[in-house]
Order: structure tokens, then sequence, then C-alpha cells
């Protein structure tokens, strides 16, 4: 017999930072792993969607802190992980939350500045978060990191060519940073949502056309709601995920089927 466990869900003195938890999946996400205890580090693009979701947070008993930092600006990462160490004392949690898609329709149609832009703030800032985080995690024994990648990493969206092929970039990153962390006690899994009903895929779900034809084909018949995603987070940030690293998590509907 091994021993009991208490529960492998806690993160009571744990500090996670959530990139994009001003609102939609990454604001559930951080609701979500501040009720299991961890003290939370917003990050949006304005102090004011950042200053609402904290006090969200609070009011519901949860412990958080947010600035504002664009996943592309160098400086800005590394202030938004000094504000972490500076408030809370370190960083066991990353969910590297933040993304962006401001281009919809065929390669074609897609100029360069599209193509830096989505790999800037989907790929390279991700990147260089987990490579600040990295030595703060080691520091403390090890950490948790949870990159947020989507379905469209998996098969290509229509219309959505260069944002999949930068969810797909993710994917394999997390694999990299998987192989090459695994013994320093870092895990980095990768999480990929089907539609989720947020501001960012307002132009999908809000479209009856398009709703029913993906609704149509999901065996749950539904799209989700960001706070779906909680269990998965929570799951890949505590101790229950302990020897799961490298993984590829759907959370769809069973849209990939
Ligand atoms: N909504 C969906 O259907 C869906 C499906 C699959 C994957 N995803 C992924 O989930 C994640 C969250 O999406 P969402 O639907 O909650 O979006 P959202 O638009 O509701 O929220 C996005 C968040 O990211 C922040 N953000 C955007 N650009 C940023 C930048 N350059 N720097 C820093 N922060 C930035 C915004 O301030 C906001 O807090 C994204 O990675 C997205 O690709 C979403
Ligand atoms: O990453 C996203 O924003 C979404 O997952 C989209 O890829 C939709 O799920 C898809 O377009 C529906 O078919």
């Amino acid at each position: 017999m091994t021993e009991p466990t208490n529960n492998l869900f806690d993160l009571t003195d744990k500090v996670a930072l959530i990139t994009g938890s001003s609102r939609g999946i990454g604001l559930a996400m951080a609701s979500g792993l501040a009720q299991s205890g961890a003290k939370v580090v917003l990050c949006g693009r304005k102090q004011e969607g950042i200053d609402e979701a904290v006090k969200t947070i609070r009011d519901h008993g949860g412990e958080a802190t947010g600035i504002p930092a664009h996943m592309g600006r160098a400086e800005d990462l590394q202030a938004l992980v000094d504000h972490a160490v500076e408030t809370f004392g370190g960083i066991d949690i990353l969910v590297n939350n933040a993304a962006t898609n401001p281009v919809f329709g065929p390669l074609l149609d897609n100029d360069d500045a599209a193509f830096d832009k989505i790999m800037e703030v989907n790929v390279k800032g991700p990147l260089n978060l987990a490579k600040l985080v990295h030595p703060i995690m080691v520091s403390r024994g090890g950490g948790s990191i949870i990159n947020v990648s989507s379905i469209g990493g998996l098969r290509p969206e229509p219309m959505l060519g260069l944002y999949s092929m930068s969810k797909a970039a993710l994917i394999s990153l997390t694999k990299v940073m998987a192989a090459e962390w695994g013994g320093d006690s870092v895990r980095v899994n990768v999480l990929c949502p089907g539609l989720i009903q947020t501001q960012f895929s307002q132009a999908l779900w809000s479209n009856e056309k398009i709703l029913n034809s993906v609704v149509g084909k999901l065996p749950l018949k539904r799209i989700a709601q960001p706070e779906e995603l909680v269990g998965m987070t929570v799951y890949l940030a505590s101790a229950a995920s302990s020897y799961c690293t490298g993984s590829v998590m759907t959370v769809d509907g069973g849209h990939t089927i």
C-alpha cells in the first residue's frame, strides 16, 4: 500500500503566472487555479481589464496581482516575471495562454506582417517567457508549464492557416521543452481547446452557419465555456499530473476523434 494522498489537486503555496488572463480562457484558468489555492499573477495588454480581473478573483477569496505585458516585448516579459517574484516570491506554474490572430483567409492573402506578428505573440513570446521562468522554477525544485495551443495546431483550420501553423509550432516547442527540461523537474504540457465561447472566437460562434456546421460534427453537440478548461489546467498544474510531460491534451468535445 502506498501512503494515502490528501489532495493531489491542491495548489496551496504555489504561484501561477497566466498570460492573457484579463478575460476569456485565461481569466477562467486564473480563477480556477486561485480557487485551488494558488496565488495568481495576471497579465493582458491593458491595465483596466487586468484590474477588473484581479478584483474578481480577490472578491472570491483568491490572492491575485497583475500588470500589463505584451507577449512580443522582451522588456514587458522581464517586468512581468520580476513583478511575480517581488509580489509572491517566485513562480511554480506558467500558463502561456495569450495569443493573437489578426487575419482570416487563405495563405495567398496573408502578408509578412501577419506572419511575423502571429509567430511573435503565439510562439516566440511563450518561449522567451518560459526561458525567463525556467531558472526560477529550478530554484524552487521544479514547476509546471502549460502551453495553450488549439485543435488548429493538430489539424489546420480552414482560413486560419498561419494561426494553425503557429499553434502546431507551439505543440512542437512544448515537446522540445519537455525533453530538455524534464531533468530539471520542469514539466511542460500543451492543451488544445476546441471552439470555446470567447471574444477571440466570436466571428465563428456568432455566425449561425459556421456554428451549426461545427456543432453538427461534434460528438458533444455544443461548443464550450471557458470554465470547462479549468479541470485540465488544475490537473496539469498540480501533483495529480506528476508523471505527465510532453503531453498533448485535447479539450474539444470530441472534435478531433
Ligand atoms: N476561443 C477559442 O475557441 C479557442 C480555441 C482554441 C484555442 N484558443 C486559445 O486560447 C487562448 C485564449 O484565447 P481566448 O479565446 O480566451 O481569447 P480572448 O481574446 O478572450 O483573450 C485573450 C487574452 O490574451 C490577451 N492578449 C492578446 N494579445 C496579447 C499580446 N500580444 N500580449 C499579451 N496578451 C495578449 C488579451 O489581453 C486577453 O487577456 C489563445 O491562446 C487561443 O489561441 C482559443
Ligand atoms: O483556436 C481556435 O480559435 C478554435 O479552436 C478554432 O480553431 C475553432 O475551434 C475551429 O475553427 C472550429 O472549427
